[in-house]
């Protein structure tokens, strides 16, 4: 069954990733990009992970997790590979309304990490519900080349006529017009 793709706003939001190998760096990669307050616990943790703390605020704690370090958080990723962990962690999730994503099978997750195109405001996900990752990969590559330059421009300039016209047909029909006249249709 398809996923629905939910835009949330995590600025701020107390993020935690449980893992810190190559898995954990790539949602890492993306999610540093939507300023959660992000924490990351793993006995290990890749060297690419401690050079993005470098840049972006990410609290890395250098040791197994608990069940305790779940409690509270907006989100939590268990990208750590060892399955039985993440059952323990999709459970404790489950029955905290905690939203949850672990990496080893769909079946452990409330929602899915999409293939991401994040360009400034503008952002596109991917999702196969969990069938074929490397085809929303492959996907997000293809649209990637897809997307004309000056897109940011074009949400700009619709940004700013809507915060200095007054709401109305002749706003909206002037927006509408814009956005045809930049993709050609
Ligand atoms: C989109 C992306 C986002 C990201 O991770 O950032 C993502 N996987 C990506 C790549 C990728 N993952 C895998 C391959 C190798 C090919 C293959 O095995 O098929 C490749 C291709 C590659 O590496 O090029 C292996 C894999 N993935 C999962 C399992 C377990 C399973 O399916 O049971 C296994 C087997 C592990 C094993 O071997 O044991 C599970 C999940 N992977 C998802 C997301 C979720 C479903 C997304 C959807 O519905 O489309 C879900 C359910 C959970 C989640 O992680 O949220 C990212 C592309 C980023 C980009 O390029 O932009
Ligand atoms: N979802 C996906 O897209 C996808 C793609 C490929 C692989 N996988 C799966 O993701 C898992 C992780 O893969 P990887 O390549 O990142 O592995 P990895 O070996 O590079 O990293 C595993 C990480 O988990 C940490 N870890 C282990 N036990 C822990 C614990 N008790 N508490 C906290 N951290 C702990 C390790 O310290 C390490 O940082 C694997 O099980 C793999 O099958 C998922």
């Amino acid at each position: 069954m398809a996923y629905f793709p939910m835009f949330v706003n995590l600025e701020q939001c107390d993020c935690l990733v449980v893992g810190g190998g190559e898995v954990a760096l790539r949602k890492i990669e993306q999610l540093v990009k939507f300023s959660p307050r992000l924490t990351v616990i793993a006995p290990s943790v890749h060297p690419e992970i401690s050079e993005l703390a470098r840049h972006y605020p990410i609290a890395i704690y250098e040791r197994g997790y608990s069940i305790n370090d779940l409690e509270g958080r907006f989100l939590v990723i268990g990208a750590l590979d060892d399955l039985f962990e993440q059952e323990r962690i999709f459970n404790y999730c489950k029955e905290n309304h905690i939203h949850v994503n672990c990496v080893d099978s769909p079946l452990l997750c409330s929602f899915i990490f999409p293939a991401l195109i994040v360009n400034d405001d503008l952002t596109i996900g991917i999702n196969t519900a969990g069938r074929a990752p490397a085809v929303s990969s492959a996907l997000r590559k293809f649209l990637t080349t897809l997307i004309p330059k000056g897109i940011g421009d074009l949400i700009d300039h619709v940004d700013s006529i809507r915060h200095s016209e007054p709401v109305g047909k002749e706003r909206q029909e002037k927006i509408i017009r814009i956005c045809k006249d930049f993709f050609g249709q």
